[in-house]
């Protein structure tokens, strides 16, 4: 399927015509959008009109400033010009089709930017008046052509199957037209089996794109990223079976468009569970390093993670669900409520971690370029039972009453639940995803500035030819598996190692509480 293939049609899809009637008034300029011009060097300007207004627009190597009369008269004095839209958030300039011999008109495609994080397409008709339209769609075009960062060509990776099934239609109606719009090219594939994703991240060369996108859930993204982290460690001849082994960092950047069950990092990436903004965030081009988790078992590498990692409740959970995947979203909340009722499942085992160390804190550390680390800490439990230990991607910054949850940090928060109950870890964990506060308590202790930790299970084995019940053949199968991202991976060797990554994945994302400039017409 290539960039070519026609969008369905629908109520949802977006089109120029359907969109540019949501925008075209340049009324209620908001007093945030009038920026001082010293920095600008101007590129082009003219007076067009807009909404019936005859306005001054002036490209500048900053972006786009549309300037009314009484703007003018108001502002120019005080050497402060306005609204201003950074380069960044315009997307395109091009001729209106509708457009006639006696009415010369363009449009102007840009980002806006609305609350929560939310991000829309809006268009601005722009009627010429002086002949000038041409030269200004040209400057246009060549200034969005030089934002760093935007992708010009895209991999995209559809999953067909994940959460409502609707990959294929959510890429044709969110991500498709605006791509179109922004002159993207893309190549897409769609999956056809399970793990195709990881194969294709293993072995197709990447180096005629800009970034690759993924229109699925944190399963697919986990199974990608873990391809594409083997393929450049075995470029870079890094032996990653090590897990003292520093890792080549990944240089192709990566977008998600949700279209998963959970999609956790779409909204840790950018800020909102919404497949508009997500595409244009990829537009835009901002580009982050993200963290994630290598976990080892026993000496050898297991796989990466993208988000969460869960031993105990967590893969149990996720192992009911997925036992259960015929009954589709349902299934999450039929096995939450079935494990409210169920007994905890204990298992002993020997937890250690280390920290990031403070700026002033000089305990610990190595000579090894390991010094921000202390050394391993042995998790204070007598009795070695867990009946979870459990961590999720992103630092915690205090922001006073709430955190933000940072995907672009260097340490996580562990949880090693001692004898919790069920509905207490899914609420910790809620609360740790959406930055609300929480404590540790006497059964569950959340360590913050965590950067490795490991987990060895010490397993209570049975006589070699003594007969087993079923009951202890299902802990035993249960006790070999581990959540990743949602999905449970199957452990050979019982001995853990995870340790954060920082920075060695790329991401289109934004940093959350960025500002930006509005330029706002509604
Ligand atoms: N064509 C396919 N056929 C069968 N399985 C597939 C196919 N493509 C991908 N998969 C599998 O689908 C699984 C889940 O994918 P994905 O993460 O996109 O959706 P989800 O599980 O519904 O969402 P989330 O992970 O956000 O909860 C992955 O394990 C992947 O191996």
């Amino acid at each position: 399927m290539e960039n070519s293939s026609p969008c369905s049609a629908g109520d949802h899809v977006i089109n120029k015509d359907t969109l540019c009637k949501e925008n075209n008034k340049i009324g209620n300029l908001s007093s945030e959008s009038i920026i001082n011009s010293e920095s600008d060097a101007v590129i082009i300007e003219d007076i067009v009109n807009v909404s019936g207004k005859d306005t001054q627009i002036v490209l500048t190597t900053n972006g786009v400033k549309l300037i009314s009369p009484k703007d003018r008269i108001n502002k120019k004095k005080e050497g402060k010009i306005g609204p201003f839209l950074e380069w960044r958030d315009v997307i395109s300039a091009s001729k209106d089709p509708k457009s006639t011999e006696q009415s010369h008109q363009w449009i102007l495609n840009y980002i806006h930017h609305g609350s929560k994080s939310i991000v829309h397409h809006r268009c601005l008709k722009v009627h010429d008046k002086n002949g000038n339209s041409d030269k200004l769609i040209t400057a246009i075009q060549k200034q969005c052509s030089k934002v760093v960062g935007r992708p010009k060509k895209l991999f995209i990776l559809i999953n067909p199957i994940g959460g409502a099934c609707k990959g294929r239609q959510i890429y044709q109606k969110a991500a498709e037209p605006l791509f179109k719009l922004a002159s993207v090219e893309t190549h897409v594939v769609v999956t056809e089996k399970s793990k195709h994703a990881l194969e294709i991240g293993e072995t197709h060369d990447f180096s005629q794109y800009d970034g690759v996108v993924i229109v699925g859930g944190d399963g697919l993204y986990q199974e990608f990223l873990q391809g594409l982290t083997i393929q450049t460690q075995k470029k870079s001849g890094i032996n990653y079976d090590d897990p003292n082994a520093e890792l080549s960092k990944l240089n192709i950047p990566i977008g998600i468009i949700p279209a998963g069950t959970g999609n956790g990092l779409t909204y840790m990436i950018n800020g909102i569970q919404h497949a508009e903004t997500a595409v244009l965030n990829i537009i835009r081009g901002e580009q982050h390093r993200g963290q994630i988790f290598i976990v080892h078992s026993g000496s050898k590498f297991l796989c990466v993670s993208a988000l969460a990692f869960g031993y105990g409740f967590f893969s149990d959970y996720v192992k009911r669900t997925e036992e259960l995947r015929w009954m589709k979203k349902a299934r999450y909340a039929y096995t939450f409520i079935g494990m409210l009722s169920k007994k905890k499942r204990f298992f002993q085992a020997e937890l250690q971690y280390r920290l990031k160390l403070k700026a002033n804190d000089s305990s610990g550390g190595n000579e090894q370029g390991e010094q921000q680390k202390s050394d391993w800490i042995i998790h204070k439990n007598e009795t070695k039972n867990y009946n979870c230990i459990y961590s999720l991607q992103g630092e915690l910054v205090d922001a006073g009453d709430h955190n933000i949850v940072d995907p672009y940090g260097s340490h996580v928060m562990l949880g090693a639940g001692t004898g919790c109950g069920h509905f207490a870890l899914f609420k910790t964990m809620m609360y740790t995803v959406f930055g609300k506060k929480i404590n540790s308590s006497s059964n569950l202790d959340l360590i913050d500035r965590v950067t490795d930790f490991k987990i060895k299970v010490l397993r209570d084995e049975q006589g070699g030819s003594e007969r087993i019940s079923g009951a202890r053949a299902r802990e035993i199968e249960l006790e070999h598996l581990i959540d990743i991202d949602g999905e449970v991976i199957h452990l050979e060797s019982l001995d853990m190692t995870v340790r954060v990554q920082p920075s060695l994945t790329l991401i289109y994302g934004v940093k959350k509480k960025q500002v930006t400039h509005k330029f706002q017409h509604d």
